[in-house]
């Protein structure tokens, strides 16, 4: 399998504490890495690096063997992140919301009545998105991955307030993208219902350096 995304000797430090130093992963096309560890361990931090929203002090990440920075349309069309607070705008409806997440993705023809009917939320599109609640916020900030052609998919905390049949529509999501060929990095407090060689984990822990696959 092709590797689509490699970290090497990645360091972060942040508030004068090194959360990981020498990192080194690979995730390849049809893969899901799940990045656990307690909470301020340095999950977030690590997917904003990998995802280009933060520099590490040292160390490099690579998607498809070419250096982040080098080329920002690549990274920009094939990398979709999406992070633990929903990123919707509050005084727009959930339609409109999806309306203005898509344009700005530059998704073509989105059929955003579909896409709200496919993450649960059809009836409710009329109501501003901060009159939802925090599942269905979530659910419309989620709602990006029903459109979304790029390989790898960076997800921080993506179950956080969904329900059980949320949840279950997401592992199908998720499975369908890495059955495309798609990688998946992901952090969860909440166990993945996946196994075998398709599914990775790494730790990290706190204080230490002490970092490893499961
Ligand atoms: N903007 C910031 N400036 C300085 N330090 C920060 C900032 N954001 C987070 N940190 C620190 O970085 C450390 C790691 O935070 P991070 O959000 O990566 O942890 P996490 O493993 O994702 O935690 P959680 O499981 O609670 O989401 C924490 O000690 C936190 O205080």
């Amino acid at each position: 399998m092709s590797v689509v995304i490699e970290t090497k000797q990645l360091t972060s430090v942040r508030a004068g504490r090194t959360l990981f130093s020498s990192l080194s992963l690979q995730l390849c096309a049809g893969e899901i890495l799940h990045v656990e560890g307690p909470n301020g361990a340095g999950k977030s931090t690590l997917l904003r690096i990998i995802a280009g929203l933060l520099s590490p002090q040292e160390g490099q990440v690579l998607l498809f063997g070419q250096p982040q920075y080098e080329d920002p349309e690549l990274w920009q069309r094939n990398t979709l992140f999406i992070g633990h607070k929903p990123a919707v705008k509050a005084e727009l409806t959930a339609l409109e919301n999806l309306h203005y997440q898509s344009q700005f993705d530059g998704a073509e023809d989105v059929d955003a009545w579909h896409l709200l009917e496919t993450v649960g939320l059809l009836g409710l599109e009329d109501l501003p998105a901060q009159q939802l609640s925090a599942g269905q916020q979530r659910r419309i900030a989620l709602a990006r991955l029903w459109y979304s052609t790029a390989p790898l998919w960076i997800l921080d905390e993506p179950f956080t307030a969904l329900d059980s049949r949320g949840i279950k529509l997401l592992h199908e999501r998720f499975q369908h993208h890495i059955d495309q060929g798609g990688a998946l990095l992901l952090t969860s407090h909440q166990p993945l219902t996946w196994s075998g060689e398709r599914l990775q984990k790494i730790r990290i822990e706190p204080h230490d350096e002490a970092l490893g696959y499961e």
